[in-house]
């Protein structure tokens, strides 16, 4: 039995994984963390599930009172970096979907991991085609080096480019020599035209109402493009990422970030 800890219940995200958890015999949901509410039971509170669990405000009396051993975050970016750091101090196992961390923050986690010798897991997306579309990108990049990424995602998200986004970058920046796209002499007439770049590549970020979670990643070669696209259709589809991140991080040392390491 794995006991977990949720923060962020009553979010898009948040309320999927409760759901999640509560249906797995493996797993015990044992309190939620979300900063409205205090000393109250989710039965009681507002936009949650009416479950008899109890509601703590303060990450630390969380994990103070009931020791869990997994801590699943989906909150906001700067309260996301707060709850990881906070779960290693108290022993217990971050997995974190919460989006909007940098190469820094990954680095500095990483080492507070590693020095916690406890397992972590940032995944900036836990949708299966989605690690497959990075995996491909990867692969398509050794043989087509001009990448261009479009992400769409809907207008309540914080933070851009998406995790997913970056994470995809990154990931063909292993195969992929540092290089310029477009032409030499290009300019932008309106600021950002071109969209954010990452060692040459153009990263296009787009918020629109309706939708959820997508993304292109366009390669360009002589007289041929090659397109591959995810669509996260709704919040279900990220659940059984979820899940296998809960299962490896019980057996994992040191952070691992992003679920491609866990899929052949
Ligand atoms: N990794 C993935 O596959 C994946 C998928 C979807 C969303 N996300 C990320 O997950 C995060 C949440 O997304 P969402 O769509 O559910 O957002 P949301 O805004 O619907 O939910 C966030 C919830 O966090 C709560 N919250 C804010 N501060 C808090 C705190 N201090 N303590 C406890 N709860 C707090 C808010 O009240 C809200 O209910 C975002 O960072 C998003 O980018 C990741
Ligand atoms: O809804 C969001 O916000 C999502 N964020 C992730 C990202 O930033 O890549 C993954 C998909 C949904």
């Amino acid at each position: 039995m794995i006991s977990i800890v949720i923060a962020g219940p009553r979010g898009n995200m948040g309320r999927e994984a409760v759901k999640m958890v509560e249906n797995e015999d493996q797993f015990a949901l044992k309190a939620v963390v979300d900063h409205r509410y205090d000393g109250i039971s989710m039965k009681e509170a507002e936009g949650m599930e009416p479950l008899d669990i109890p509601v703590y405000k303060e990450i630390e009396a969380c994990f103070t009172e009931e020791q869990p051993d997994v801590l699943i975050d989906l909150t906001n970016p700067e309260t996301g970096k707060v709850h990881l750091r906070k779960a290693l101090e108290h022993g217990v196992r971050p997995v974190i979907g919460t989006t909007g961390f940098t190469d820094e923050d990954i680095k500095e986690l990483s080492a507070e991991a590693e020095k916690k010798k406890l397992g972590a897991v940032i995944a900036p997306n836990f949708a299966i085609g989605a690690i497959l579309l990075m995996k491909l990108s990867r692969m398509a990049a050794r043989y087509m080096d001009d990448v261009e990424i479009i992400e769409q995602h809907h207008d309540r998200k914080l933070d851009a480019p998406s995790g997913t986004a970056m994470k995809t970058a990154q990931m063909i920046s292993e195969v992929r020599k540092e290089k310029p796209q477009g032409h030499p002499d290009e300019t932008e007439a309106w600021e950002h035209a071109r969209g954010a770049e990452y060692e040459g590549m153009r990263v296009h970020s787009v918020r629109l109402p309706g939708r959820v979670a997508h993304q292109e990643v366009i390669f360009g070669g002589e007289g041929q493009t090659l397109t591959l696209r995810h669509d996260s259709l709704n919040r279900t589809s990220f659940m059984p990422g979820v899940r296998l991140a809960v299962e490896k991080v019980m057996e994992t040392t040191g952070l691992v970030y992003g679920l491609d390491e866990f899929i052949d």
